[in-house]
């Protein structure tokens, strides 16, 4: 069985979420799955409701989500990242279904951000080892 998989990718920083996608994309291939619908969100923050959308879609096995959080001058990054992890993990449970976390930070410099473009892969693998092994 080919598994599907649903990609929300945050456009905010999207100089580094577009190297994300890409990775996901060939790292998707090179297990044989298939990224069937791609949802791009303003930012991280705004994932849960695409998530949500994509969680509902039988023809999905399960969703990677793809964005980079990164500091500011105050501590909003902490919000941003910690209640988006918090909902992407309470999404997963509330559908049964694999939602798996492809954002590094956050206490992020932008050149950190660039060396954890990676994440995106680390995501994907993940996706596909639970579905496999769920
Ligand atoms: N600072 C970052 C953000 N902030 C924006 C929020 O995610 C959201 O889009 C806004 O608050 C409107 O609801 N988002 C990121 O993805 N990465 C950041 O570094
Ligand atoms: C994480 C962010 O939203 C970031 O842009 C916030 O920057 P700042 O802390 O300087 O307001």
């Amino acid at each position: 069985m080919t598994i599907s998989l649903g990609f929300v990718v945050a456009e905010f920083n999207r100089d580094l979420t577009y190297q994300m996608e890409l990775l996901g994309r060939e790292h998707a291939e090179f297990l044989g799955a298939t990224v069937k619908e791609t949802i791009l969100v303003p930012g991280v923050f705004d994932m849960p409701l695409a998530i949500k959308k994509l969680c509902q879609r039988e023809d999905i096995d399960a969703v990677v989500t793809i964005g980079s959080v990164i500091e500011g001058e105050t501590d909003h990054d902490q919000v941003v990242m910690q209640h988006a992890a918090r909902k992407i993990m309470d999404l997963s449970l509330e559908f049964n279904k694999p939602v798996t976390l492809g954002i590094p930070g956050p206490g992020m410099t932008r050149m950190a951000a660039h060396e954890r473009v990676d994440y995106a892969k680390r995501a994907v693998e993940a996706a596909v080892k639970l579905v496999r092994r769920l």
